[in-house]
């Protein structure tokens, strides 16, 4: 048979004959096919491919005009070519990708655990000016997580050691050190100075104040959070999206903004989130790709489950940035956004609370006499289980504020194993790990059958600090 495969005299085994003889002739033909487009690009090849000399391992054009590491208008050095060559060989970012980075500027917000990942990639890659501003010192607790910071740099300030890092990796780049806080007064004049701000701070207040001033200087905002062992991210105000206002107007109640230093947070969780925002702050700047702009990723770690919500849109009535938003860079420098949110910037400006008054209060120091004394007692500890079994004062009892309304015959059996009658004359003391839930404990305690219990001030960090400067905290 020849090329008439069709053909209804023949046998089965015929046609597969012939099927198995045409697929052998067209792969030989695709093979040739390979081979003359091999020789043909190798007629066209650029000098680059020529390797005399070391410079040949860049596109000559570019060399030839930018030796010894200087940048023209529309290229890039050698060095650049070959530290970011990588980025190059993506057809997607290439040249152009890398030089748009390479001509952004990009304001970091918080040196923490989500801030540590997108200032050490954005360096790494090549933001042609990275701004870092915080205002706070390093600790020997951030260190699980904030992996831009040594252990040499506790005890100072986050902007230098994350600066420092930055420039170990890259020094090619600029590198700007804001030391302080961003707030009203001052974010207008920083964030105006950049093309992109990243949010990596931790707390309600500042992400109200960073999304207005993003929206006012009409920048766009690439916002996470981790806490936990959860973490979510999202792109505001660019490309018509919504802002963080537009998608909650209103601030969620005190009791729902948890911080990592109350309720934990496996390090690695702020770690993909904060790698994620670098890499939505490299799509934004460069223009590459599908930001995370009307659409939400949520991340678990638990289950590794990592999904992508649709967002509401912008909303036309915003306060900031709908159709008839008035609100101004004067307003916005005069809102209290602590005040809107009831709640703090900073952990060092957590209020404390007074809730019972003096006559139910005890000082450390004063409990630890009483202890010396040998008096007859009930040391109440009000922590979740969890937390106690990092540490407590020994003879201490847990019952978790949480269950203590369920717990009162506990109270009172423990309170007759130690020596003392009934409730109402015994001795019994509250404490917890700063003072606020001891008070919130003594103040239902009082009115519910215990009318002596009273509250260990300042809790666990004042023993720590004012009677025994072993006892760990965290
Ligand atoms: N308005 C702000 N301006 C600048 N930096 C901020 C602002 N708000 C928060 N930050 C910084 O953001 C970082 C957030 O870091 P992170 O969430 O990892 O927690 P942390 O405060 O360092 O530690 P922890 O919560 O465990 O005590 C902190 O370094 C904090 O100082
Ligand atoms: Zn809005």
């Amino acid at each position: 048979m020849d090329s008439g495969i069709v053909n209804g005299g023949a046998s089965s085994d015929d046609i597969l004959r012939e099927i198995e003889r045409l697929e052998a002739e067209k792969k030989e033909i695709e093979n040739r096919i390979l081979l003359l487009q091999a020789q043909l690009n190798n007629k066209t090849a650029p000098d680059a491919c020529r390797k005399e000399d070391d410079t040949d391992r860049f596109p000559r054009p570019l060399v030839n005009s930018l030796r010894n590491g200087e940048v023209s208008g529309e290229g890039l050095s050698a060095d650049m070519i070959y530290r970011y060559s990588r980025h190059l060989l993506l057809p997607d970012f290439g040249v152009e990708g890398q030089l748009k980075l390479l001509k952004s500027s990009i304001l970091v917000v918080g040196a923490g655990g989500l801030g540590s990942p997108v200032a050490l990639y954005l360096a790494s890659c090549g933001v042609g000016c990275l701004g870092i501003v915080d205002d706070d010192m390093v600790e020997l607790n951030n260190l699980h997580r904030q992996i831009i910071h040594a252990e040499a740099y506790v005890g100072k300030l986050k902007v230098k050691s994350a600066a420092a890092a930055c420039r170990a990796i890259n020094s090619s780049i600029k590198l700007v050190e804001h030391r302080e806080a961003l707030k009203a007064v001052n974010a207008l004049d920083i964030v105006s100075k950049y093309d992109v701000v990243v949010d990596a701070t931790d707390n309600l207040p500042s992400r109200y104040m960073i999304n207005d001033c993003c929206v006012l200087l009409g920048k766009p905002l690439i916002s996470g959070a981790a806490l936990g062992l959860e973490g979510q991210l999202t792109v505001h105000h660019h490309n018509g999206g919504p802002c963080y206002r537009c998608l909650f107007p209103t601030p969620p109640p005190t009791a729902a903004c948890q911080r990592c230093s109350d309720s934990g947070v496996l390090g690695v969780v702020p770690g993909v989130i904060g790698c994620l925002q670098a890499l939505e702050a490299i799509k934004v700047a460069t223009a590459v790709g599908e930001p995370l702009s009307g659409r939400m990723l949520l991340f678990d770690a638990l289950s590794s489950r990592i999904r992508i919500v649709k967002m509401r849109g912008r909303s036309s009535h915003c306060v900031v940035c709908g159709e008839n938003a008035a609100f101004t860079q004067q307003n916005f420098q005069n809102f209290d956004y602590e005040c809107f949110t009831q709640s703090p910037m900073s952990d060092r400006s957590s209020p404390k609370l007074k809730l019972v008054p003096e006559s139910a209060r005890i000082s450390s120091k004063e409990y630890k006499e009483l202890v010396d004394k040998h008096e007859p007692h009930v040391l109440l500890d009000v922590r979740p289980a969890h937390h106690f079994k990092i540490s407590a004062i020994p003879g201490s009892v847990n019952i978790p504020l949480s269950i203590l309304e369920d717990k009162l015959p506990t109270i009172d059996l423990a309170l007759r194993e130690a020596g003392q009658v009934s409730g109402k004359h015994a001795s019994l003391y509250v404490v917890c790990r700063r003072g606020n839930d001891s008070q919130r404990a003594v103040q239902y305690l009082n009115g519910n059958g215990f009318p002596l219990a009273k509250d260990l001030i300042g809790g666990l960090e004042s023993w720590a600090q004012d009677v025994d400067r072993t006892f760990p905290i965290y």
